[in-house]
Parts: structure tokens; C-alpha cells; sequence
């Protein structure tokens, strides 16, 4: 069962990985009412991103903030003040204790909401073997929700993978955001755990996120639109 309270709309999530504001603007435009959702990343919010993304929630859409923090508590606190005072819905971190308490106590009074990133999508259990961890991709994505949950985090990014054991973990307390989604054929790129959007729905994804697959498009309206179709009808 999936919380009556996201548009179905609103599930839909553009990832905004293009070089500058002007193609991100070029993009937006296409897309039309088809989105109402953006993600900026790295790459957009370091080459003039973040005015963008205070005009977008100005004018109505929703913006999530993809910036990953990690770092000592009060640098990640005095962060996520600032990016607070954007208007974006959601922000990112790096699920590690630390900087989970330290963005949760600093978003308060605010209605930016906390994504504890878990393990990245481009990751298996042989990446994080290599990084020097001693747990399998689910286990650990399962700790650090259960810490997560402690917190007081808002939302958990994960693979659409991991979305069913995280519904057991978390309930529905908690938003489950799921990038590495691929529609049926579709590259997958560096994505290593991957789910297409039907799936991901079914397994109890809230947000799926989207990039390259709508971006890289021919027709990224006409790509936008299936996901969405796909969507809706995974919910009803
Ligand atoms: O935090 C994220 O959004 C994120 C977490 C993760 O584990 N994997 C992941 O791919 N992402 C982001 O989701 C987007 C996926 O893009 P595509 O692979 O092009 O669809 C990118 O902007 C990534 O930075």
C-alpha cells in the first residue's frame, strides 16, 4: 500500500544531470506539466544550479537537492541551513550516524526533508568489498536504515531492490526514493541495481528517480510520459 498523500505525479523525479543552467532550462521546458519534480546534482548545482533550483520551487515545481553531504557534524548542520533556505523538498546525505543527527537536528523548522543515501545503486557487494566493507549490498542497506529510523531521518534513497525489505524495516514512516530505474530495455549505464518503473512501484518505491533514460532521450517528453503511464498504472 503506498501513502495516499504523493500525487501520482509527483512520483516521478527528474534527475537534471546536463552541464549549465541553459540546458537544464531547454529541458524543463520540454517537459512541460509531463514533470513536476527535479533533482539537481553535482553537476547542475556546481555550474549554477542553485539559483535555478530556488526558481523552480518559486514557480511551483518540486525540487530535491542531490548533494550527498558528508563531513564533520557542524559543517553538515550549517549545509543543510543554507540549502534550507532554497525551498526544496528533499536533501541528501550520506547515511553515517554523524551526519544523519547532525542534518535532522538542522532541518528542523524547516520543511526540507533528510534522504539518507544507503549504498549507492552503482554499487555490489564486490564495490563495497573493494571500499572495505564487511557486509553484503542488503545487509548494509538494512543497517543504515534501521539507524536511519532512529534518527529521525525523513527518507531513505536505496535500489527499488532493496524497497520491499525496507517497507518491513521502516513501514511508512519513512519516503523510500529509488534512483538506478530503467525502463524495459533501457542502458543501464553504471547502474548496477536496477528495477523498471512498474516494478520498483510494486515493491513499495515511493519516488522513483530518473535520469539518463529520459535526458538521453530522442523525445525526453515522449520518454517522460511512458514512465509516468507506467506509474500510474502500478498504483492503481
Ligand atoms: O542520490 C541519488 O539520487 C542517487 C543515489 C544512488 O544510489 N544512485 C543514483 O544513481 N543516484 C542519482 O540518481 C540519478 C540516476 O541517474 P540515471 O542513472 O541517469 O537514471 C543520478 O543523478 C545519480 O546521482
Amino acid at each position: 500500500m503506498q501513502p495516499a498523500s504523493i500525487a501520482p505525479k509527483d512520483r516521478l523525479i527528474v534527475a537534471l544531470d546536463l552541464p549549465g543552467v541553459t540546458e537544464a532550462e531547454a529541458l524543463i521546458a520540454r517537459l512541460g506539466d509531463s514533470v513536476s519534480f527535479y533533482k539537481i546534482g553535482y553537476q547542475l548545482a556546481y555550474a549554477g544550479g542553485l539559483p535555478l533550483a530556488q526558481q523552480l520551487a518559486k514557480s511551483g515545481k518540486k525540487v530535491f537537492i542531490d548533494l550527498k553531504l558528508h563531513d564533520i557534524g557542524n559543517t553538515v548542520a550549517r549545509g543543510v541551513e543554507s540549502v534550507a533556505k532554497l525551498g526544496a523538498t528533499f536533501l541528501t546525505v550520506h547515511a553515517y550516524p554523524q551526519t544523519m543527527k547532525a542534518a535532522v537536528e538542522a532541518r528542523q523548522g524547516s520543511s526540507l526533508k533528510i534522504l539518507a543515501v544507503t549504498v549507492l545503486t552503482s554499487y555490489d557487494d564486490g564495490d563495497l568489498y573493494a571500499a572495505g566493507y564487511r557486509l553484503n549490498v542488503s545487509d548494509l542497506v538494512e543497517a543504515r536504515a534501521q539507524q536511519a529510523q532512529v534518527l529521525g531521518v525523513d527518507g531513505l534513497v536505496s535500489s527499488a531492490e532493496e524497497a520491499a525489505a525496507l517497507r518491513r524495516i521502516v513501514g511508512h514512516q519513512m519516503r523510500l526514493v529509488t534512483p538506478g530505474i530503467r525502463p524495459a530495455g533501457a542502458a543501464t549505464g553504471d547502474q548496477k541495481r536496477i528495477m523498471t518503473p512498474t516494478r520498483a512501484i510494486a515493491a513499495g518505491a515511493d519516488y522513483l528517480v530518473v535520469g539518463r533514460p529520459i535526458t538521453e532521450a530522442a523525445d525526453p517528453r515522449l520518454a517522460a510520459d511512458a514512465i509516468q503511464s507506467e506509474i500510474k498504472q502500478a498504483i492503481t
